[in-house]
């Protein structure tokens, strides 16, 4: 605090106790002068900071000349407006700022300081706005799309009433959009929005509302710098907005993987402040056809049977899950196919080395400084990469690839606890065909202290790219059909002609793409 120098200092109250207020470039402080003479030449530092408190200016959300005749922010109560000219009370200006409260929630608290001095009342104000208007990296112009109809219905209901009257406080204009379908907002963004008026987007929903966003932009910006998105060689151009998630869907797990949480005013602060996190986008293609992208979850087997059945089940909101869980589980179907990956290297840690990502990630940083290199060294094409692809042939109830951890409220350390969120990685977990019983251990152990890769049939590799294709392509999808001559009833007929033995069914499964059901089956991953 001494380092920086003192912008302004005066003696103010708040609560009508007199304190000394300090602001600098990094922080305000605001100590009570009593308790601090009473402790002087005492190094009595608890009972110092009893009186004292302070906030980072770049947590400061805004900085508000109060009325005479607004209500007393401190206490909720109406004050009365007095009337001496000397009265310590007689101007104030209120100061809103980040506060923390649960771990990874952020609220919106405040303090009302007062003087006697108008003119000094508006250098404070005027002073902090000063020093917010240096802090480059806070939106002041968002476009906002709402899905009303994602988690339980609520996504309108959040955005106006907890987070509307934050972002009006922190003086950002908004343009807000409720979609009427799906894949409105991304077909807007990929077409029609003017991206030069904002300085970020806005997603209120879950899952499935992040993914139309983030197709939107990335399209958006590949088209503009002329990147083919069918080409699996190509290397995607970085999108230059950002994009701020207000949880109101089903899984919210990108926002809970990103953020530690799924509330929605910790998520508006997050984004008045200008934070950002950069974030791995795995492309998917089939052959030569671009299919999505995804950011956490790809899943195939259980997690695409579970999204399949539950996707009939959407009146039912967040509970879908549980139910088709449930009986996914209890179905117990397991898929035959080959999945081949290229391991990442270097110094990018492993699935298993309890490392979580944190803002500041240094796995992250040293991913992002590497590629930069190889960039400007042009070194090793994937072509020369041929050799090192892993080959797995197997009978599998789950390929799972995580982007990132997955956390969510249903399992808060996720499907892949340390993955990283921008090391250009996933992690691609095997859960191999086994009882019923060891998969309930397994799937319980995300919701506990336990680790779920400890087990004889789950693997789990930190990949760059990988492949995956079902025993069965023929059925992949009916134009393939049609087009190698296979009828289904020839499907059918081979693979019980194969198990007549043992008398059961490997099934065909779907991908699970962040929410979304992939129309083939057999695909390739970057
Ligand atoms: C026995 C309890 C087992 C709990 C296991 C929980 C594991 C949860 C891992 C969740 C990973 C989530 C990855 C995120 C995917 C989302 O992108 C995606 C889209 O989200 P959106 O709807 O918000 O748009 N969400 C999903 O695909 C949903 C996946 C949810 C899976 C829930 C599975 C519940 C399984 C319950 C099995 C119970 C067996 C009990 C037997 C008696
Ligand atoms: N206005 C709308 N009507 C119907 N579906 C929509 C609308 N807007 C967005 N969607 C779609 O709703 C799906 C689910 O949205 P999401 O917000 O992720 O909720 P949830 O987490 O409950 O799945 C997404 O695939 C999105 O494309
Ligand atoms: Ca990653």
């Amino acid at each position: 605090m001494e380092k920086q120098s003192r912008l302004l200092c005066s003696e103010l109250c708040v609560q009508r106790r007199l304190y000394e207020v300090t602001l600098n470039c990094a922080i305000l402080a605001w100590k009570d002068i009593q308790i601090a003479k009473k402790h002087t030449g005492r190094a009595i530092y608890g009972a110092v900071k009893a009186g004292s408190s302070c906030v980072p200016v770049c947590e400061i959300i805004a900085v508000q000349e109060k009325d005479d005749d607004t209500p007393c922010k401190n206490t909720g109560k109406w004050q009365k407006v007095p009337q001496s000219p000397a009265d310590p009370c007689q101007h104030a200006f209120t100061v809103f700022y980040v506060e923390r409260t649960r771990q990874h929630c952020w609220w919106c608290s405040n303090v009302t300081f007062h003087c006697s001095d108008h003119s000094l009342c508006l250098l404070w104000v005027q002073t902090i706005r000063e020093q917010l208007a240096l802090l480059t990296n806070r939106p002041k112009s968002l476009l906002v799309y709402i899905n009303p109809y994602g988690g339980k219905q609520r996504g309108k209901q959040i955005y106006d009433h907890k987070v509307a009257p934050i972002f009006s406080r922190a003086s950002i204009s908004t343009d807000v959009i409720v979609t009427e379908r799906a894949n409105h907002a991304r077909d807007h963004l990929k077409t029609e929005a003017d991206l030069k008026k904002y300085d970020g987007v806005v997603c209120v929903g879950g899952d499935g509302m992040f993914s139309e966003i983030m197709h939107g932009l990335v399209s958006r910006t590949q088209q503009e710098a002329g990147v083919d998105e069918n080409s699996m060689e190509e290397t995607l151009m970085p999108c230059g907005l950002r994009i701020g998630i207000i949880p109101a869907g089903s899984t919210d797990c990108i926002c809970y993987a990103t953020v530690g949480s799924n509330d929605p005013v910790t998520s508006a602060l997050h984004i008045i402040v200008g934070d950002s996190q950069a974030m791995d986008i795995c492309s998917v293609h089939n052959e030569d056809r671009f299919l999505r992208y995804s950011v956490s979850l790809l899943g195939y087997g259980f997690y695409g049977d579970v999204l399949t059945d539950s996707e009939r089940k959407r009146w039912m909101g967040p509970a879908r899950y549980d139910i088709s869980g449930v009986k996914t589980f209890l179905s117990h179907r397991y898929y035959e196919g080959t999945v081949s990956f290229l391991p990442a290297e270097g110094n990018l840690g492993s699935p298993r080395d309890k490392m979580q990502c944190r803002t500041g990630c240094s796995v992250c940083r040293q991913s992002s400084s590497d590629k930069l290199v190889s960039k400007n060294e042009d070194s090793v094409s994937d072509a020369e990469c041929q050799d090192t692809w892993t080959v797995i042939r197997g009978k599998f109830l789950a390929i799972n690839a995580a982007s990132m951890s997955c956390a969510c409220p249903r399992s808060p350390k996720g499907l892949s606890p340390s993955a990283h969120l921008a090391d250009g990685t996933t992690d691609l977990i095997l859960v191999r065909k086994c009882s019923r019983l060891d998969f309930l251990r397994h799937l319980l152990r995300h919701t506990n202290k336990d680790d779920q890769f400890d087990h004889s049939f789950v693997e789990v590799y930190r990949v760059k790219q990988f492949r995956f294709s079902p025993r069965y392509q023929e059925c992949d999808s009916e134009v393939d059909l049609r087009e190698s001559g296979v009828t289904g009833k020839r499907f059918l007929s081979q693979i019980c002609r194969e198990h007549r033995a043992c008398g059961c069914m490997p099934s065909q499964s779907n991908w699970n793409c962040d929410g979304e059901i992939l129309p083939h089956t057999a695909i390739q991953v970057r």
